[in-house]
Formats: structure tokens, C-alpha cells, sequence
């Protein structure tokens, strides 16, 4: 799914509105509508108290629309507006003149803080102040508001974007933005709605289809992608009947030291659910013992050092080596990657201890194989291409240092960023209970594996976090976000790729 910007978002608006011969207002109608559905059915008739808080613009005018239907469905509900500005848009007036005529509780007006009505905790708040209009911080009285309705920790239901959130930047410290516990935003996600330094404020998140015209949508230039199952599943290549291991990929794990062989031996489990033909490891020789009693498909060389990497065995012939898990970052180790850089044409991944030779070593980078993939978390990742100022910031550094390498950059955090050149994909998949030690080393294996299986290296980083995120997604939803480890994710690859192709049944679908 495209990941489109508040310019492109209002084009795409206003094209709807020429093409399908249809008034704003009746946009606005019908993507409010799709709010009111998505309410009721979860409220259900529940008589709480709901305050919908609506801004001058259109936004506001979603409120109205919104709270117009709660009331004829018999919700409780007490509508502000939230003047902050006496201009109002054409929607707002025609759907305020809409609500006057259907209840006799008219809006009520708030104009500063002594306006201010009371929120509790169980109230449930829609904030419809501001939505993409946004251009500037909220101040002054509308920024206290936002403040209270943060406060009250009533349950807050965001309107397209939480007001005070920019689609295009990272508030200032500070910054009045509302806190929602559920955002349901109109036709294409947001940037901001997965960046680390703003993805709290969205909370939930649901994108409504809103009906604007799929053939702009499909022409507008999106160079950032959320990568959600039908994404996945387009890169997905299914397994021939008539075929053997050699088809599959034969992988070599380089990694691991004293204290430090779990690491490789994740790797290659995952490479190995992955569904790799062969898997060897080269690892110190005090790792023999263990990763062939706990792995024992897997094949072993090792190094003749007993504790660290010193070498690579240059004449070893694999479709496609992983370094850097477990490894240290000694100095023979480090000559242990320039051996291997050295010797290896095809695109290589990239991880942990791998990251910070390269960091500490920056003339390595330039013998990287074109298309290598690179996995750093964000503390690997500031080694690499230095501090940056924000979200933004750092994909633009991300971005040139993908350029300048010539590589592809899988940026890991609560939604992976996998970046080449211009391109960005988001990935949806995924949990908290991934935040275990090892999991990265899982997902290096999976890359691994599916490069080696011929997926072009853009697709084996864009299928492979995917796939990750969403075994990892099985093992939580049977052990729970604290019990999942990193082998679980490993272990339940499998899941993530027979599930590619079967479908969600909705609740209503069900029975
Ligand atoms: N696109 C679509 O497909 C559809 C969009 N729809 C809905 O329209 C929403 C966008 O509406 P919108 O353009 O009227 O802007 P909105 O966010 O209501 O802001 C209102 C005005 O506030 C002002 N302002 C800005 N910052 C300020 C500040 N800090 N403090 C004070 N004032 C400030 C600024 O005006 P200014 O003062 O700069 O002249 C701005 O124009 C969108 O999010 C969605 O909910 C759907 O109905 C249908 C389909
Ligand atoms: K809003």
C-alpha cells in the first residue's frame, strides 16, 4: 500500500471529487459515515458518554458528520467546537446547518480555557480538531485542550490523525498532539503513523477505503510503501514439485565466538525454516560440538582459532554468505570480513558485529558486493551513518548512505525500514515480544535464506521482515508478548509463509 502525503492525499481529493461527478460534501459524508460504521459496531448501542471535539475545518466537519449519526443511533453525545479560528470551511457550515436540524443540543462553542468542559476517564473522546490541514504547532488555549483531553486518559479516537501530529514532520519537543488510543485515517496510511519518535501518538490503526479514485491512486508516485500481507505475498515464489535441495540455496553462516555460538546457531535455523537447500556454518572451533548437536542438518567448518574468527575459506562455495552474529569485533576478526569481502562476488548480508567492523572500518565498505543487505538497529545504524536529528533526518542519511554503498539497508525497530536509494517499505507485521536478544539473529537467517533462493536482494529484505514479523506474530499470540523467544520466531516461519495465502475473515464473516 502506498504511503501518501497530505499534498497528495488533498489532490487525490479533489480528482475524486471532478471524476466521480460528486460534491465534497458528499465525500465528506462518505468517509465520515465509514467512522460512524466502525463505532457502532464496536460501541453497539453502549449509552457512554461520548464528546466529540471538532476543529473549523474539515476535519471538524467529519466530527459533525460523525456525531450527526451517533445521535439519530440514540449515543449519548455532547458536541465542542473548538474555535480557533473564526474561519470556518463550506463542509463545517453545511454540516453544522445538518445538525441543527436534526437535535436541539447545539455544539458547544469553546473559545478559551474557560470553555473548558469536564473530561473523566471513561468518557469516550473523538478528536476531529485538526487533521491534515495542519501547517503549524497547536498553541495557546487549543494546546491546553489537548493537554486536559490527554489527561483524562478517556479513550480517544482519532479522526484521520491525532490533532497536533504534521504528516510531514516530527513535533517539537513539547508539542500539543493528542494522544489517541485509535486512530482510523482515510484512504493511505501516513508516514508518521510508524516512525518511531511519533508512532505512540496513532495508537491502534486503521486506514478506511474512502472510495477516492483508483486510478490517480494507482498513478501518483509514492516512493514509500507499507508492506502488509498482499505486498508479501506478490513476492512470494512457491516451490516446484519436481525439484531438490539444490534448488533451494545452499547457505553459509559466518559468526559466532567464545561465549557467543547461539547466535549463528539461530541464524541457521531460521535460514534452514526458511526453506534453504543446504546450510553450512564457519564458526571458532569452540563452537563444533554445539552447533552440530543442536543443528544437525546443518554442516560445520571451522576456524583455527578455538574462540574467534580469523579467516573465511575463500575457496567454499555457497550461493550466498551471512556475517557478522556473535563475531566480536576483534582486530583478526575484522580480518576474518576483509578475507571475506575480499573473496565473494555475489550480494552478502550483513549483521550485529559485522556492522560495527564496518563502522570501525569504513574503508571495508566500499569492497561490499553490490545489492548486500545491511540489518542494522538504530544503535548500529549511528555507527554507520552518524547521528541524525530526527525520524526524517535519518531516513535521508539512510537513503544516501544506501546510494553511496550501493546497498540495501534494513533499518530494525518496531516497524523495519528497508531502504534502497529513494524506495522505503514499512513493514506492518510484528510485536512487541520480539524485543528479545537473538531475534535479529533470526532474521539475518531468513534474508539469508531467501537469497539465496534467487529473491533479488530488495525482495528477500522487503519478504524476509515480513515473514519475521509475522512468525513472530504466531509465537506471541500462543505464548504471550513476554515468553517469545528468539527461537520461537524461528520456529514458527513456516506459519508466516503458509499464511501468505489465506485470507482474514472479518468478525461479521464468521459463523
Ligand atoms: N483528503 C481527503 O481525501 C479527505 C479529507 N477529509 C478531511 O479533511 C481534513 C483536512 O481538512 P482541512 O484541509 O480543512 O484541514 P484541517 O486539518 O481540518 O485544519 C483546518 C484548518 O486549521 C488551520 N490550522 C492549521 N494549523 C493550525 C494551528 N496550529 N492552529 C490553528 N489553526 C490551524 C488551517 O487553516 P489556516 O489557519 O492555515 O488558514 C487549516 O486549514 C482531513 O484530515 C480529513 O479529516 C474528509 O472529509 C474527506 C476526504
Ligand atoms: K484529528
Amino acid at each position: 500500500m502506498k504511503i501518501l502525503t497530505a499534498e497528495q492525499l488533498s489532490e487525490a481529493d479533489k480528482r475524486t471529487i471532478e471524476r466521480q461527478n460528486i460534491t465534497s460534501e458528499e465525500l465528506m459524508e462518505r468517509a465520515a459515515t465509514l467512522v460512524f460504521n466502525e463505532i457502532h459496531n464496536r460501541l453497539n448501542g453502549a449509552p457512554i458518554p461520548i464528546k466529540v471535539f471538532c476543529g473549523i475545518g474539515n476535519n471538524g466537519g467529519d466530527g459533525l458528520v460523525i456525531a450527526r449519526h451517533l445521535i439519530q443511533h440514540g449515543y449519548h453525545v455532547t458536541i465542542y467546537v473548538v474555535n480557533y479560528s473564526d474561519k470556518r470551511s463550506d463542509d463545517f457550515l453545511a454540516n453544522y446547518e445538518k445538525l441543527k436540524s436534526i437535535t436541539n443540543d447545539w455544539p458547544q462553542l469553546i473559545k478559551g480555557e474557560d470553555n473548558f468542559p469536564e473530561i473523566n476517564t471513561g468518557d469516550f473522546v473523538i478528536d476531529a480538531m485538526f487533521g491534515i490541514g495542519l501547517n503549524r504547532p497547536i498553541e495557546g488555549w487549543v494546546a491546553k485542550l489537548v493537554g486536559l483531553i490527554n489527561d483524562s486518559k478517556a479513550f480517544t479516537l482519532a479522526i484521520d490523525m491525532p490533532s497536533g501530529l504534521f504528516s510531514d514532520k516530527v513535533p517539537g519537543n513539547d508539542a500539543a498532539v493528542i494522544e489517541a488510543d485509535f486512530t482510523l485515517s482515510f484512504q493511505a496510511p501516513k508516514l508518521v503513523f510508524f516512525l518511531p519518535e511519533t508512532m505512540d501518538y496513532v495508537g491502534d490503526l486503521q486506514i478506511l477505503d474512502i472510495g477516492l479514485d483508483r486510478e490517480f491512486l494507482a498513478e501518483i508516485k509514492a516512493p514509500i510503501h507499507l508492506i502488509e500481507k498482499v505486498e508479501a505475498a506478490s513476492l512470494y515464489k512457491p516451490r516446484k514439485t519436481n525439484s531438490h535441495k539444490g534448488d533451494y540455496g545452499h547457505v553459509l553462516i559466518v559468526g559466532g565466538s567464545y561465549g557467543k555460538i547461539g547466535s549463528v546457531l539461530l541464524t541457521a535455523t531460521a535460514a534452514l525454516k526458511t526453506g534453504s537447500g543446504l546450510c553450512s556454518l564457519y564458526i571458532p572451533e569452540c563452537g563444533y560440538n554445539i552447533v552440530q548437536t543442536g543443528l544437525p542438518e546443518a554442516m560445520v567448518l571451522t576456524d583455527k582459532d578455538s574462540e574467534q574468527l580469523t579467516t573465511y575459506p575463500e575457496d567454499f562455495e555457497a550461493d550466498v554468505v551471512c556475517f557478522g552474529m556473535g563475531a566480536g569485533t576483534s582486530q583478526k576478526t575484522v580480518g576474518a570480513l576483509e578475507d571475506l569481502l575480499n573473496s565473494v562476488k555475489e550480494p552478502v548480508v550483513i549483521d550485529a558485529d559485522g556492522l560495527n567492523i564496518l563502522s570501525n572500518n569504513k574503508k571495508l565498505l566500499d569492497l561490499l558486493p553490490k545489492d548486500s543487505v545491511l540489518t542494522p538497529h538504530p544503535g548500529e545504524l549511528k555507527r554507520l551513518i552518524g547521528e541524525w536529528q530526527d525520524d526524517f533526518d535519518k531516513l535521508e542519511k539512510a537513503k544516501d548512505f544506501s546510494k553511496k554503498y550501493d546497498v540495501v539497508l534494513v533499518i530494525k525497530g518496531a516497524h523495519s525500514f528497508t531502504i534502497k536509494g529513494d524506495e522505503i517499505y514499512v513493514n506492518n507485521s510484528g510485536n512487541p515480544g520480539m524485543a528479545t536478544a537473538g531475534s535479529g539473529d533470526v532474521l539475518s537467517g531468513v534474508i539469508t535464506s531467501l537469497l539465496g533462493q534467487s529473491y533479488e536482494p530488495l525482495s528477500a529484505a522487503i519478504l524476509g521482515v515480513y515473514l519475521h514479523g509475522r512468525s513472530g506474530d504466531f509465537a506471541a499470540s500462543e505464548l504471550g508478548y513476554e515468553s517469545v523467544l528468539a527461537g520461537d520466531i524461528a520456529q514458527n516461519i513456516g506459519k508466516a509463509v503458509k499464511d501468505l495465502f489465506q485470507s482474514e475473515m472479518k468478525d461479521s464473516e464468521r459463523n
